[in-house]
């Protein structure tokens, strides 16, 4: 096998160019192996493998810089760089991660996972390199969605302005997770008919323009006409307008013609933008077939592709049924993705109601403002959209939507440990952020049927509504409590004397299993499902107070900001004679691993949440 001679990093310059395709099939295979066993990115990276090969044999690392947008397709990568070895663990805690990461490895220049912030960061590590009087190359190489993230533009504005070589290489697989659609996608779909690269000479623009006092008034010309006649002989008019280089396009499957290209790229004194064109899923006929299904996968049978665990209900699925019922009714309802229907749970929606259906792109600031709009024009939209991602559209959130206190509904999907996807994906800070913002009302549901209430109760709601709830399968349990909605109050599960425990969504299961050990030892025990973090049921505090000594509020948010530290603060307000013990996330980055074994770690699973409360009811200070 030549993929025996792949240990150590740099060991593909040893290898001898006709066995290029070899090793190339060889890796695919490696990467089926594995990642069937422990899931992860797998149509993305299969596509990316002759790519990899020909930046590790054009350039020289890590010297030279690779910048992986998003990073889920940087496994190619990883296995080139001396961790072949570790893919047994990837995505697992203490194992390498699924995405790029300056701590794992020196050959990797930039942690990524949110999207389109690659050339950015390339531009920024070029200015350093160029400050700093150092010699390499810096590549940043962005997918096709990627570059639909506002971001990516103001970058590319930026980069026009580069006078030493900084690389952008295009990896247009003609798709996002889901079809990759828009303006932009149509732009690219125009630069994949044109002629093949063949050269840096044959770059009709430069080449062109060079032709004396004729050439440069010939491009000018042929830009200011109709798009389709420029598109023949200028490919890349967009990039080129811009003033960045254009070279492409090139076929991602041919490593020698990218080796060309690359070098080709590195001769120019300025921005270069290398149009590589890959196959997602290339190789494994299932995800080629289907490689939305493939993007990202649990273990699966290598020889059918079929998932080995059968999938439980999940928040998401119930969110999708309910939300489709309610569209039924009532025809202002919109829904709005950034290029995730599939994992936020829109895609029947758009199946059943297209022209009220919006996937605007990886495009999370611009998706919050559009729902503000369309809020602010009469209709009633859902923005349906992961709590991280989320993260992107804090200021928008402000100033669009809750300043003008605007009919707009945040369905936070992946709010808490999302597991394997690790530190960039873990939804720990919504409740903070979402707190701070005046006319934001929160809600968190304990199980299935309270996410189902909720939704409905947001149909009739006035204002901005944010409603949190956690991957995975939705909670059946505590069926038998279902107090109608009621805005801004809790409910009171269990009322006793002594300690309350106020848990927030997915902690009011925990919390359950904490009462029952409180209660076996002896203590009377409250049980409050916070439902509303904002506004506060200050008035259930209030009275609670009167009756409890000790508040025990339980989250899966970070501390600080989180709902305990505002219970915390009213509680002193108010001068409540209550000790206040807070369970939460610590203030840190969580890394990947299963969500059950990062709650252990962290000690928010109910033996870590039990340890916590025992040591503060014996005033110790955590070990
Ligand atoms: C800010 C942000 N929003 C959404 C995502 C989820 N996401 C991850 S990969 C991806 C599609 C990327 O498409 P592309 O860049 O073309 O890469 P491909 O998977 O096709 O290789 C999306 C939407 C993300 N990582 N970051
Ligand atoms: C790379 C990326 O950002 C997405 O593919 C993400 O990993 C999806 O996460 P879910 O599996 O939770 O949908
Ligand atoms: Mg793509």
């Amino acid at each position: 096998m030549i993929l025996d001679q792949i240990n150590q990093p740099n060991d593909i310059k040893k290898i001898a160019p006709k066995d290029y395709d070899m090793l190339a099939a060889e890796i695919r295979d490696f990467l089926l192996q594995k990642i069937s066993v422990t899931g992860g990115h797998l149509a993305s990276n299969l596509g990316a493998v002759e790519l990899t090969m020909a930046l590790h044999l054009a350039f020289d690392l890590p010297e030279d810089k690779l910048i992986w947008d998003v990073g889920h397709q940087s496994y190619t990568h990883k296995l080139l760089t001396g961790r072949k070895k570790d893919f047994d663990e990837i995505r697992c805690f203490g194992g390498i991660s699924g995405f790029p990461n300056r701590n794992e490895s020196r050959f990797d220049a930039f942690n990524t996972g949110h999207s389109s912030t690659s050339i950015s960061a390339g531009l920024g590590l070029a200015q350093a390199r160029d400050l700093l009087g150092q010699d390499h190359y810096v590549v940043s190489i962005i997918g096709d969605g990627s570059l639909t993230g506002g971001m990516a533009y103001e970058a590319l504005n930026n980069a026009s302005q580069m006078k030493k070589n900084f690389i952008i290489v295009l990896n247009d697989n003609n798709m996002s997770i889901s079809e990759n659609i828009g303006g932009v996608s149509r732009m690219m779909n125009s630069l994949r008919t044109a002629p093949g690269y063949n050269g840096l000479k044959e770059n009709v623009s430069t080449a062109l323009s060079r032709i004396p006092s004729v050439g440069e008034g010939l491009v000018r010309r042929i830009s200011n006409t109709k798009s389709s006649l420029k598109q023949l002989f200028i490919p890349g008019m967009f990039f080129e307008n811009m003033g960045l280089t254009y070279l492409g396009p090139v076929d991602g499957h041919d490593i020698n013609q990218m080796i060309h290209a690359f070098h080709d790229a590195k001769r120019l004194n300025r921005t270069v933008v290398v149009h590589v064109m890959t196959h997602k899923g290339q190789g494994y006929a299932p995800a080629e077939n289907n490689p939305e299904a493939f993007h990202g996968v649990g273990s699966f049978v290598l020889e059918t592709g079929k998932a080995v665990k059968k999938t439980s209900r999940t928040y998401t699925d119930v969110f999708s049924q309910v939300f489709c019922a309610m569209a039924k009714k009532d025809s202002r309802l919109v829904g709005i993705t950034a290029a995730m229907p599939e994992g936020t749970g829109l895609k029947l929606f758009h199946h059943l109601y297209p022209e009220r259906f919006f996937d605007v792109g990886i495009a999370e600031e611009h998706a919050v403002t559009f729902a503000a709009g369309l809020a602010a024009g009469g209709l009633k939209p859902y923005v349906c959209v992961y709590s991280s991602f989320l993260q992107r559209a804090y200021d928008q959130m402000i100033h669009d939507v809750c300043l003008q206190n605007l009919n707009v509904t945040f369905c936070i999907d992946r709010a808490g440990l999302v597991g394997s996807d690790g530190e960039t994906h873990q939804g720990l800070f919504d409740l903070s952020y979402l707190q701070t913002i005046p006319n934001m009302n929160i809600f968190a549901p304990k199980n299935c049927y309270e996410l189902a209430d909720i939704l409905r109760f947001s149909a009739e709601f006035q204002g901005p509504l944010a409603i949190r709830y956690p991957r995975g399968t939705a909670y059946e349990g505590l069926k038998e409590f279902r107090e109608p909605i009621q805005y801004g109050k809790s409910e009171v599960l269990y009322e006793e004397q002594e300690i309350a425990i106020l848990a927030v969504g997915s902690m009011v299961e925990t919390a359950c299993a904490v009462r029952d050990v409180l209660k076996a030892e002896g203590y009377n025990v409250t049980l409050v499902n916070v439902r509303f973090i904002r506004p506060m049921d200050q008035a259930l505090l209030e009275r609670l107070a009167l009756t409890h000594r000790i508040f025990i509020t339980m989250e899966e948010n970070v501390h600080s900001g989180g709902f305990g530290e505002h219970v915390d603060a009213f509680c002193a307000e108010q001068e409540l004679p209550v000790q206040m013990i807070n369970i939460a996330i610590p203030n840190m980055y969580v890394e990947h691993g299963s969500v059950d074994k990062l709650k252990h770690v962290i000690s928010i699973d109910a033996e870590g949440a039990l340890r916590q409360i025992h040591n503060a009811l014996a005033g110790r200070s955590e070990e």
